[in-house]
């Protein structure tokens, strides 16, 4: 299949723009490469340091050129999706050892879980913890012992950050191991209901506390299509996985054994061997094209058109959103996954998956087949399934056609002929909206402006009863520097409760909403944010704004707005407590979201 003329044109311009920063950044990893094999540089002593707790593999660490393989983890007991790596690096030792290399923990990461920080203080540190795993991974693997690595994250902005990580040390091969999605508990649409009668005062907290423990009931991955499960999607449309590993439940024979497979992969990857696959050669142009490809055909995060950015420039590969709105106009969305639909990550798995999905967009010509990967040459290898035999894991054809088309598509026949993104631009600035996410008759929203600073003072106006009639509800002062971007998903249950009432509701914000977020238009990461003086900060309560997904704008229809003054607000209140003091200079130095959001520039 010819490869679709759009998609080719994005990327032709994807390189051209990034040739200033993609060249040196190759040269970079060519250099790292030539100097070989890591451990061999080292002096004696640091070398006996680096063994000298390795137990039964000093002697193969020490006195020969095995492949040291450096294990990044992300466990911790906060997120149930990480949870289940705290088995991986026994693992990972084991199955490494018998292939005849060696394997350390080069360093445990932090990981924040925006579930439980969700309308709380630490959601403010969630955006920089991105930047901070970046930079932990780096500490982590600045030992320079290792010769291949394994990435162990699935969360938000675990998967970014370490991808950011694997980038500094590009001329490393890396396989991301995952985890798996938690069992199907309480319908995440069941859920999203018992919040709103909660929130409507129709039943009482124990009613609540049931109904969220019967949904995030076990280890594994929240079900909802949310940041993470769109960053599993990315690890495969990208090949930074084993394919097909992404959504296998955790813990089982079949997880252990795509775990163990991975590690040994990795190795084999390594410049001691004939298969030398560097992670810089995989994570090229394309590879991010396929990615944002992927993003818009199953209606993924908006967190994504932030950290998509960042990852690419970590390369030297420069992304902006006129390239993701581009893909979104011809990529047709072939999955309904909660919020976008009533399904979970399991039944889309059990449908056909991801598997089927790539298989389709191959052929349609909306993805570049012809991909470095850690599974070997060519996305095709993406279109199979593991499965674990008698005599080990094998990979078999996956799905030929969607098992239930009321969750996965054909590309022949897509829910929508575009992509579940939108781009939005107008005299509020630039935004984002997952459409997919919101029916029709909500794509367009002329309301009156109702103002806040604070997400806590919209919840407050609702229990007063202020907002009974047609609203845009204006949340601001919630950029990247301001109070490091906070998701607002907690407004998510009043706004649907008034939009369930009739009422024509939107929410515009320079903060961010979860992967989860959904039902109510929302125009998100507006830019400029409002402490760096953008329209967003002159808008008044009673303005008429209009948001329209449709014709992609975000416009205030009052006169004179422009002349008017900007406002200013007194942030102090978010700049301490919870650890906030420590995140001054994040504050100060971090980009604009549609740069990615990024300490490290641009
Ligand atoms: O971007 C995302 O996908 C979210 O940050 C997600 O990781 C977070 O866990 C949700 O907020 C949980 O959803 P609930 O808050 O609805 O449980
Ligand atoms: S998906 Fe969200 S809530 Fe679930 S474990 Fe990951 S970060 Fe936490």
């Amino acid at each position: 299949m010819t490869l679709h003329s759009t998609i080719d044109r994005v990327t032709d311009r994807i390189i051209a723009r990034s040739e200033a920063t993609r060249r040196p950044y190759l040269d970079r990893m060519e250099a790292a490469r030539a100097k070989g094999p890591a451990r061999a540089h080292l002096s004696c002593s640091g070398q006996a340091h680096a063994y000298a707790a390795s137990g039964e593999d000093k002697d193969r660490l020490a006195t020969t050129s095995a492949g040291n393989l450096g294990i990044v983890t992300t466990y911790n007991d906060m997120l149930s999706a990480h949870q289940p790596f705290e088995r991986y690096p026994d693992l990972i030792r084991e199955a490494v050892r018998a292939a005849g290399g060696t394997a350390q923990v080069a360093g445990g990461v932090p990981a924040m879980c925006d579930g439980v920080t969700q309308g709380e203080a630490g959601m403010e540190l969630s955006l920089f913890s991105r930047d901070v795993i970046a930079l932990a991974a780096s500490v982590a693997l600045s030992h320079n012992t290792f010769d291949a690595a394994v990435y162990l994250g699935v969360c938000d902005k675990i998967v970014p950050g370490l991808v950011i990580a694997a980038q500094a040390f590009g001329h490393l091969p890396a396989v991301f191991l995952p985890a798996g999605p938690m069992e199907s508990g309480l319908s995440n649409d069941e859920k999203a209901k018992v919040r709103q009668q909660f929130a409507a005062g129709e039943v009482g907290r124990d009613a609540l506390m049931a109904a969220e423990m019967a949904a995030y009931h076990g280890p594994g991955t929240c079900t909802f299509y949310g940041t993470a499960n769109t960053n599993q999607m990315l690890m495969e449309f990208m090949g930074l996985h084993l394919p097909g590993a992404s959504f296998v439940p955790p813990n089982g024979m079949l997880r252990d054994a795509l775990t163990q497979e991975g590690a040994k992969r990795a190795l084999a990857l390594s410049a001691l061997g004939n298969d030398y696959t560097p992670v810089a050669s995989i994570l090229d142009e394309k590879a991010f094209v396929n990615g944002i490809v992927g993003l818009n055909a199953t209606g993924g995060s908006t967190n994504l058109l932030i950290h998509l950015i960042a990852m690419a420039r970590a390369g030297g590969i420069i992304l902006d959103w006129e390239d993701f709105s581009d893909i979104s106009d011809i990529t047709p969305l072939l999955a309904r996954v909660y919020p976008n639909g009533l399904a979970d990550v399991n039944h889309f798995h059990a449908a056909g998956g991801l598997g089927y999905m790539i298989g389709e967009l191959l052929k349609s010509g909306h993805l570049h087949p012809d991909t470095h990967t850690v599974a070997g040459q060519g996305l095709e290898h993406y279109t199979s399934e593991p499965k674990l035999k008698a005599d080990g894991l094998v990979w078999e054809p996956g799905a030929g056609e969607s098992l239930n088309e009321k969750i996965l598509r054909p590309a022949s026949d897509p829910f929508q002929s575009t992509g579940g993104l939108r781009r939005m631009a107008g005299s509020l600035g630039t935004a984002c909206m997952k459409v997919s996410a919101v029916a029709p008759e909500h794509h367009i929203i002329e309301a009156p402006a109702r103002v806040f600073a604070d997400q806590n003072e919209v919840k407050a106006a609702f229990k007063a009863g202020e907002l009974t009639d047609d609203v845009i509800v204006v949340v601001r002062f919630q950029g990247p520097k301001a109070n490091g971007m906070p998701e607002l998903h907690s407004l998510t249950p009043l706004l649907s409760i008034l939009q369930g009432r009739g009422q024509k509701v939107a929410l515009v914000t320079d903060g961010r909403m979860s992967g989860a977020s959904g039902k109510v238009p929302a125009a998100i990461h507006v830019c400029p944010e409002a402490v760096d003086g953008g329209p967003i900060a002159r808008v008044r309560d009673g303005d008429l704004l209009r948001v329209d997904a449709v014709a992609g704008t975000l416009d205030v229809l009052a006169d004179g707005f422009e002349d008017r003054p900007n406002v200013t607000a007194d942030l102090s209140a978010y700049h301490a407590g919870t650890g906030r003091e420590l995140f001054e200079m994040f504050r100060n130095t971090v980009g604009s979201a549609t740069t990615g959001a990024t300490i490290f520039g641009g």
